[in-house]
């Protein structure tokens, strides 16, 4: 918990930022102190070792702070890591999804062959608020044949209560209240 508490005490709220109304919760000094970023991921990998018993063939990152944590875990549990990415970044044959997230409306597209027919996934990003990212991750994942069996964040807004929109058990390291994301524990 005290490593938890660490971790909390590094994210930096930024009022009005992208835009009025929200508060933009910055992840990246967390990674000013490499204690913390092992203790995270050491906390976010006990959690799937701990809590799904198949093995993981691909761990999937969103673009772009999801690309943080995703390629790290993946590499832990000996799994695939994939992106998720904004519209127009991937080559060849690709899978689409528009989505609508807490700050506007976005395109994500995934390489077809990411995830094979069958393949367990996860998937990770720092944040989740409305959930419709995330969610859109999955449809990706499900357009190629793979099933996610969790979603995993660092931070959620629990009061938007993103895990109505997605297809699998979510979890995260620290629970915030409401779009303001004040922190609740
Ligand atoms: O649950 P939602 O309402 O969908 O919002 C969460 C998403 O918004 C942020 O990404 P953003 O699109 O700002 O991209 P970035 O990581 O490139 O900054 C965050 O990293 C999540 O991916
Ligand atoms: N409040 C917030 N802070 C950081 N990233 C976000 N993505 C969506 N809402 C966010």
């Amino acid at each position: 918990m005290a490593d938890i508490e660490r971790i909390r005490g590094l994210i930096r709220a930024n009022p009005d930022f992208p835009k009025p109304g929200i508060n933009f919760q910055d992840i990246f000094p967390v990674f000013q102190d490499p204690t913390a970023v092992e203790s995270l991921i050491t906390h976010l990998v006990s959690h799937v070792t701990s809590t799904i018993k198949e093995k993981i063939d691909v761990v999937i990152g969103l673009d772009a702070r999801g690309f943080l944590f995703g390629p790290i875990i993946a590499l832990r549990l000996a799994a695939a890591f994939a992106p998720v990415r904004k519209k127009g970044k991937l080559p060849g044959e690709i899978v689409t999804v528009e989505y609508v997230k807490e700050y506007g409306v976005d395109v994500f597209e995934m390489e077809k062959d990411a995830v094979k027919p069958g393949q367990n996934v996860i998937v990770v990003d720092d944040l989740i608020a409305t959930g419709g990212s995330a969610a859109a991750a999955g449809k990706l994942v499900n357009l190629s044949g793979g099933k996610v069996l969790k979603y995993l964040f660092v931070i959620e807004a629990v009061e938007l209560n993103g895990a109505a929109v997605l297809n699998a058990p979510l979890y995260s390291v620290l629970k915030y209240e409401d779009s303001g994301l004040k922190y609740k524990g």
